[in-house]
């Protein structure tokens, strides 16, 4: 009997998104005979009535959807369904998904997400007792278990663009240019794009830093004769004494941001120097997926319809070692993936004299 598998994506969009249906749609229907129906925006295209979702065919990717940017489903950052806003205070919705799902009469789901859907999406398909198989993306790099996830690669690569720019008028001016860039609480983006822009100093939540060491940094080039500097802040990294640059939100709550124009203030007052900030933000998301992110995406999108099809369920297909694996589901909501002091792009940053913060010193090289 043919199968019916659904996918969707969920949680912040990044590039390569595309690349990834596009693999599992090729590959379970013309490998396997499959039929694929694609849910719209998240779990909210299941939760609503009428359901949102439709049937994908390979002919919906003759054109440009591999190289497009975004997500050509949907996707959805709030409104956690089991804490879903009302008039009358939080409600949980996750039942109305589980029968949605359930109604759609799939025999599985593959739900392309970053940590926080896996959460969301492990907690529903225990519920609905559906095999379910996740394809990790953010471009955070932040999922347990998987070596990079999709979407990082092109949103290292726009950092690295801006710091390309950067450099140059930077030079001009005898300017110390600041760039802060997205990772949520990790800086995996952060530190990439310091050893791959050429930065001389690099501010990551997961190192303490202080004021004075990076004037020290600065200064230090200086004295090699070089007359501005460029310096990497991950958003999530806080002030020096420990509290966190946030911005707040109309609607309520806050979110990241202003870390760089903290530091840039601090080093105006300290030393006089003449600094200019540039917050990246969302321009890391949406460029079109660079090739790395193409091969990544088409890989573990082949690779999830294969453990589908094994009935190797409840896991989550990973890159690791320059193939694919696969790891649960649990493992990957009950960890989380800092960058650590012996990462390789650490040791390096820190081989090539860029200022991290106190990176543990057995690491030190
Ligand atoms: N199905 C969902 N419904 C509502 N909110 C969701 C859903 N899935 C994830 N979210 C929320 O989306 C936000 C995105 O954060 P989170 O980083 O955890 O998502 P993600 O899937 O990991 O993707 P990314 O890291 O790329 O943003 C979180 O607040 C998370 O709770
Ligand atoms: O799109 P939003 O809700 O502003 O979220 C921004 C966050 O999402 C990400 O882009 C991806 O998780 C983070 O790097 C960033 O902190
Ligand atoms: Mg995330």
């Amino acid at each position: 009997m043919t199968k019916r598998i659904a996918v969707l994506t969920s949680g912040g969009d990044c590039a390569g998104l595309n690349a990834a249906i596009r693999a599992v749609v090729l590959h379970a229907n013309t490998i396997y005979g499959w039929e694929v129906i694609g849910i719209e925006d998240g779990t909210r295209g299941v939760m609503e009535r009428p359901m949102r979702v439709h049937p994908l065919a390979p002919s919906n990717f003759d054109g440009h959807m591999l190289r497009r940017a975004g997500t050509m489903l949907g996707s959805v950052s709030t409104g956690d369904p089991f804490a879903f806003p009302s008039p009358h205070g939080p409600v949980d919705r996750s039942e109305e998904i589980v029968t949605g799902l359930k109604d759609l009469g799939i025999d599985g789901l593959i739900g392309i997400g970053g940590d926080g859907s896996m959460q969301i999406l492990d907690k529903i398909m225990q519920r609905a007792d559906l095999p379910f198989v996740g394809i990790p993306k953010t471009i955070d790099n932040d999922v347990f278990g998987t070596d990079t996830t999709i979407g990082f690669d092109t949103a290292v690569t726009v950092a690295v663009e801006a710091l390309d720019r950067l450099h140059p008028t930077a030079q001009s001016h005898n300017r110390v240019m600041i760039l802060e860039v997205m990772g949520r609480d990790a800086g995996h983006i952060a530190t990439h794009a310091a050893v791959a822009g050429g930065a001389d100093v690099c501010l990551i939540p997961e190192f303490r830093y202080s004021i004075d060491g990076v004037v020290e940094a600065i200064q230090s080039v200086g004295h090699h004769g070089r007359r501005f500097s460029l310096i990497v802040v991950a958003e999530a990294t806080p002030k020096s004494d420990g509290t966190q640059a946030m911005r707040p939100r109309p609607g309520g709550g806050e979110r990241y941001g202003g870390i760089g124009e903290w530091i840039g203030d601090e080093l105006e007052k300290r030393i006089g120097a003449d600094v200019r900030v540039t917050t990246l933000g969302h321009v890391q998301r949406g460029a079109e997926p660079n090739a790395a992110d193409r091969v990544l995406a088409s890989a573990l999108g082949v690779h999830a319809v294969d453990l589908m099809a094994k009935g190797k369920t409840g896991r989550v297909a990973v890159w690791r070692n320059r193939g694919v694996g696969d790891v649960s589901i649990e493992d990957v909501v009950s960890n989380k993936r800092p960058v650590s002091a012996d990462d390789i792009v650490v040791r390096t940053a820190l081989g090539l004299g860029i200022y991290l913060g106190d990176v543990p010193l057995a690491h030190q090289p």
